[in-house]
């Protein structure tokens, strides 16, 4: 798995509360062996080199093991190439020694270009090249792919359990996949996708809970918040580029779908997005709670990110509600969230890869946007505050022996006179652009960006389009350096088309899922908005507990179940999207699926024969939520319909899967 896929899939995992922890042998092997080394130390040929190798990969496989026994670790990326079955075996013998489940993870690259753009984008950048010449750095590291590809043998072992992701997961192979975690780490690897996008976070405009400090509630924009809501569509056309699509997503309240009234995007409603349920707390100012509940109030102050509101919800909550939002803008190009403060705070912590215990104060202001690039490593945020004032709701966390109380912790930016009625004449004076490499700042390192975006507003950024910054037009010009030199030394370069990325197994314990829920929220959103990047074209599913894969907003995937589960791939039927499986008339074993779905999902169906199956597979439910016709109705037998809403009978509290059923029928 490449550095692309393992650090999003980490922060997933730790997002939803899964201790994971990625075990890099090549870390290993500059620690022992020193960074730098040439391209012949990986020649499967030089002994030594193979020596130094192994030691590196069983010193991680070590530590590794050692974790999950000591530090109650749940997934470990055991992040190696692994592409030989010897290596392999060694791997799997020594997790099979402590229990440990392993998953294979094998990227299968065959499109030269993308290996380029992966050369250039992560390689170049990681320690083994430091300082070198990058047209230097590219021919080594081509030449270390040619080692790899000497010794490389794909995984065809029978029984082993893997995910095959070919040319960035545009085709999926699937085998041996079990359990809830496996399957949600397949339909996780299988939404993540390249393709360049920005995903814009704002909240909504002032709302008139805000101006009065309560919380919750479904009012309206105040004057000011309207204006936000007004500016909002110059403001985004600036910073997305002409030619770019977006789709605005907004929850269903009234004070979001408001803010994005003026917007002329594609707009979807998610209940999955509305603010935090502050229970029986709803509708008042943080004062009041302290008056009446100051057990609660102090409990919050403890622990704000596990506490729940009494009848309500805790940001915990929140986050595993969040998690289709999650996996569903994974799938898509550019996407404007208008939402709330605590719910934004999940997502910005889900991309900035910030802990349980920050998330809950990550500053989130009213009237600004937040623009977030996903890169290589990590995510580049820019923040731009359209200048019509606002009230400040953020509450930070009182310090150890400081005043807890709501009352001795005034509100900044409030004003004494609110005008809420009518349309005040608020002004959009400037819009000041900001650029952060990491959001969640302490008041100091607020300040301190502050006053250098002042200045810097003031010398160059021109009202709206800001200008480069010195430091971005230089890291723009060595990237434009870099891309040149790699295309001219590709050209000049005999080097064949290169198969192999790398293959990262990650070996995961059965640990306890309890907490990996789907709370009773169902997303709809449209198939037909979608701006999915890269959809797979063919899923092929091979000796599966859960034999449906997700995903199939595509044209056709076929799926097969063998009962003896003896790990040979069967693909039935044809990629013609009107046909049958062959199977599905005949009466014996394998028993198949066939799920036959189109953009316009009303043509979906899905024919199955002899799918005997004690769990109803979990990514059919994704399947099924994400698609706005389908109707699961549990009873004596499953149905699926079409016309319907796939609200709550679909979403079974607690996560837990679907009922037992021996058979299913679909109409
Ligand atoms: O978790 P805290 O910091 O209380 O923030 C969440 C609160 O933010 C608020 C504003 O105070 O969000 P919103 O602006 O969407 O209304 C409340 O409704 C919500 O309860």
């Amino acid at each position: 798995m490449s550095r692309k896929t393992h650090q999003p899939f980490c922060r997933y995992l730790q997002w939803l509360g899964i201790n994971t922890r990625v075990f890099n042998v090549g870390n290993y092997r500059r620690k022992l062996h020193g960074a730098q080394q040439p391209h012949d130390f990986f020649d499967p040929a030089n002994p030594e080199g193979e020596r130094s190798r192994r030691e590196a990969a069983v010193e991680a496989l070590n530590d590794m093991i050692r974790w999950f026994k000591k530090d109650d670790g749940v997934v470990a990326l055991y992040d190696a190439t692994n592409s030989t079955r010897a290596r392999r075996e060694m791997l799997l013998a020594a997790c099979k020694k402590n229990d440990i489940q392993v998953m294979f993870i094998e990227s299968i690259c065959q499109d030269e270009s993308l290996v380029l753009h992966n050369i250039m984008d992560v390689k170049l950048s990681s320690p083994d090249y430091e300082d070198m010449d990058p047209e230097q750095a590219a021919e080594d590291f081509k030449a270390r792919i040619v080692h790899y590809e000497e010794a490389y043998e794909t995984i065809t072992e029978e029984n082993l359990t893997y995910i095959k992701l070919i040319n960035v997961g545009s085709q999926v192979i699937i085998s041996h996949i079990q359990g809830y975690l496996q399957s949600r780490i397949v339909y996780y690897l299988m939404n993540l996708h390249i393709a360049p996008r920005s995903i814009f976070f704002s909240r909504h405009g002032e709302s008139l809970f805000n101006v009065m400090g309560k919380l919750g509630g479904d009012s309206d924009l105040s004057a000011r918040g309207k204006q936000y809501a007004k500016s909002l569509p110059l403001l985004i056309a600036t910073h997305l580029g002409n030619s770019e699509q977006l789709t605005v997503w907004t929850s269903t309240m009234r004070r979001t779908i408001a803010t994005a009234e003026h917007l002329t995007y594609p707009k979807l409603q998610w209940k999955a997005l509305d603010e935090l349920d502050a229970g029986v707390c709803d509708g008042m100012t943080y004062e009041e709670i302290e008056e009446q509940f100051p057990e609660d109030f102090a409990n919050r102050d403890d622990d704000k990110f596990n506490y729940r509101y009494r009848g309500g919800e805790s940001y915990r909550d929140v986050v595993l509600r969040l998690e289709p939002v999650i996996m569903d803008l994974e799938r898509q190009r550019n996407i404007l969230i208008i939402g709330h403060q605590a719910i934004l705070r999940c997502i910005y912590a889900y991309f900035m890869n910030h802990s349980h215990e920050k998330l809950p104060y990550i500053k989130i202001p009213l009237h600004t946007v937040i623009q977030l690039t996903p890169r290589a490593y990590t995510c580049e945020e820019k923040r731009f505050k359209v200048d019509i004032e606002a009230v400040d709701t953020h509450r930070p966390k009182p310090k150890a022996g400081a005043p807890k109380s709501a009352a001795e912790i005034p509100l900044t930016e409030m004003p004494t006179e609110v005008p809420v009625n009518g349309d005040a004449t608020i002004t959009v004076k400037t819009m000041s652009t900001t650029t952060f490499k990491d959001g969640f700042k302490d008041g100091a390192a607020h300040g301190r960006n502050k006053a250098k975006d002042t200045a810097a507003g003031a010398a160059t950024v021109p009202c709206p389009v800001p200008a480069p910054s010195p430091e971005e037009a230089e890291t723009a010009k060595k990237a434009q350096d870099i891309q040149d030199a790699l295309v001219e030394a590709t050209a000049a370069s005999a080097t064949p088309a290169l198969k192999l990325d790398q293959i990262t197994t990650p070996p995961i314990s059965v640990g306890s899922l309890e907490n990996v829920s789907t709370p009773p929220h169902s997303p709809v959103p449209a198939l037909s908005s979608r701006q999915d990047a890269t959809p797979p074209t063919k899923v092929i599913a091979n000796g599966l507990a859960s034999p449906i894969p997700a995903q199939f907003t595509t044209l056709v995937s076929e799926v097969t179940q063998d009962e003896d589960a003896s790990g040979s791939e069967k693909t039935l039927g044809s990629d013609d999207e009107t046909s049958a499986p062959a199977s599905a008339t005949a009466s014996a074993a394998p028993a198949t699926a066939t799920v036959i779905a189109t953009d316009d999902i009303s043509n979906l169906s899905i024919k199955t024969k002899n799918l005997k199956t004690t769990t109803p597979p979990s990514l059919l439910r994704d399947l099924l939520t994400q698609n706005p016709t389908a109707v699961w109705q549990e009873g004596p037998e499953y149905e699926l319909t079409a016309g319907g809403s796939p609200r709550d009978p679909i979403m079974s509290p607690g996560g837990r899967l679907l009922p037992k059923t021996e058979n299913w029928h679909f109409p």
